[in-house]
């Protein structure tokens, strides 16, 4: 179907589709770093912890140093109509030193800095609390060992000032997101013991007040090794971000299976001023797969542009799969993003709120369900044609040839 004919049908219930167009070129996504290198890191030190997470496959193609990592986001943001950011992890260091975590300075990021402003992106960064010796225990910040608490708030302290650093350079105010994967594989005695040491470790850490930069705290209900209990689990995080005016990051991939993660944005919305989402798919746990256009994705961009939140949330994503091509699975699962919002964008909001406000359930669902046959894709398809992006074959074909391209590494 062309544009036009799809153009005219949305007009028919009231939506303009090129409003829409404009609207979604100017959302930004965080697309992650670690989806190009399974969650490696370009450290020359790691421990044994994962934090419990874990990239399960060996598909041809892993980045293996900042450069190819570089040249393999590059590809993918120009298979992505829009203009994006890169969200960075500080295990990506781009240096010959090998500071520890307790070292780490500005200098160690300034290649991503130089070259996120040579294409025109902005960064946002995350204190890397796992992968560590002086993690090994699963505890970090809410540690025993006064020792291990303040290596690790050393490290956070650490990544805020690069962080400022960085959205000052960039011009664009970088988010760093907290997690941590403190918790307990079996029953704790105590705690109101461990989460009470994570909150002053976290007061510890995010004392100094800092601009060009955003603090993000992201919560989880469990991970791998720490089954009985998490410390920073939702209802913490909820509570620390709302009496301490950070970001709440809700990972799509950290709650029950069966709760609802866009319910949930409403809800916070109310009471913070920004809010910091890690879309992602969990299936049956937090399994981190590339998110698919699916269900849980166009609720969330329903509630994000029905509850107007686009203006007071980030959208950062989080999957990592080794199985699929690692370019592929960027391109794709940000592309899903995009798709999602715009489906939301194109909605008829005014006749749903009013069949809504009327109590007319009978034309809301109507509504509802007639809409899913209009002719999304042509619009898609416009949008991507208008950002330089290309689509069907002509995108399954660029995503084998660069494939092709990195398979012997
Ligand atoms: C690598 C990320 O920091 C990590 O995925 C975190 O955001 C998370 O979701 C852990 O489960
Ligand atoms: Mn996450």
């Amino acid at each position: 179907m062309s544009y036009e004919s799809a153009k005219a049908q949305f007009a028919d219930w009231g939506v303009d589709t090129d409003a829409a167009i404009k609207v979604l070129k100017d959302i930004p996504i965080s697309i992650h770093c670690w989806q190009g290198d399974d969650v490696v890191g370009f450290e020359n030190q790691t421990g044994t912890s994962g934090g419990g997470i874990q990239a399960t496959g060996n598909h041809p193609g892993r980045a293996r140093n900042p450069d190819e990592l570089r040249a393999d986001l590059e590809f993918a943001y120009a298979k992505i109509p829009g203009s994006h950011r890169l969200n960075l992890h500080a295990m990506y260091m781009d240096t010959d030193d090998t500071p520890d975590r307790d070292e780490i300075e500005y200098r160690h990021f300034a290649p991503w800095v130089d070259w996120a402003r040579g294409i025109g992106i902005g960064l946002d960064f995350n204190p890397t609390f796992f992968a560590h010796k002086k993690a090994d225990d699963n505890l970090t910040l809410a540690h025993p060992d006064k020792g291990i608490r303040d290596f690790w708030i050393e490290h956070g302290k650490r990544t805020r000032d690069i962080a400022a650093q960085m959205g000052a350079a960039l011009g664009s105010p970088c988010i760093n997101n907290i997690w941590v994967p403190d918790g307990f594989k079996d029953l704790p005695i105590d705690r109101m013991a461990a989460r009470a040491r994570l909150e002053a470790s976290l007061d510890t850490m995010l004392a100094e007040a800092k601009s060009d930069m955003l603090d993000a705290v992201e919560s989880k209900l469990f991970g791998i090794g720490v089954e009985a209990c998490t410390v920073g689990s939702h209802e913490f995080y909820m509570g620390y971000a709302i009496r301490n005016k950070t970001l709440l990051c809700l990972d799509m991939g950290h709650f029950h299976p069966t709760e609802n993660i866009a319910d949930k944005l409403s809800a916070v919305a109310l009471s913070l001023d920004e809010l910091l989402l890690h879309v992602s798919r969990p299936m049956r746990w937090d399994s981190d797969h590339v998110i698919m256009l699916n269900d849980d994705i166009l609720a969330m961009a329903h509630e994000l542009v029905s509850g107007d939140l686009l203006g007071k949330t980030h959208i950062g994503l989080d999957f990592f799969d080794a199985t699929i091509s690692r370019t592929a699975a960027w391109v794709i699962g940000t592309r899903n993003m995009q798709k999602a919002l715009l489906q939301a964008l194109l909605k008829p909001w005014d006749r749903l709120r009013a069949a809504e406000d009327a109590l007319d359930f009978t034309s809301r669902f109507v509504v509802t369900e007639e809409l899913k046959d209009l002719p999304y894709g042509a619009v898609w398809s416009e949008f991507c044609a208008r950002n330089g992006a290309p689509t069907g074959t002509e995108l399954i074909t660029e995503l084998d040839t660069y494939q092709a391209t990195v398979a012997g590494r």
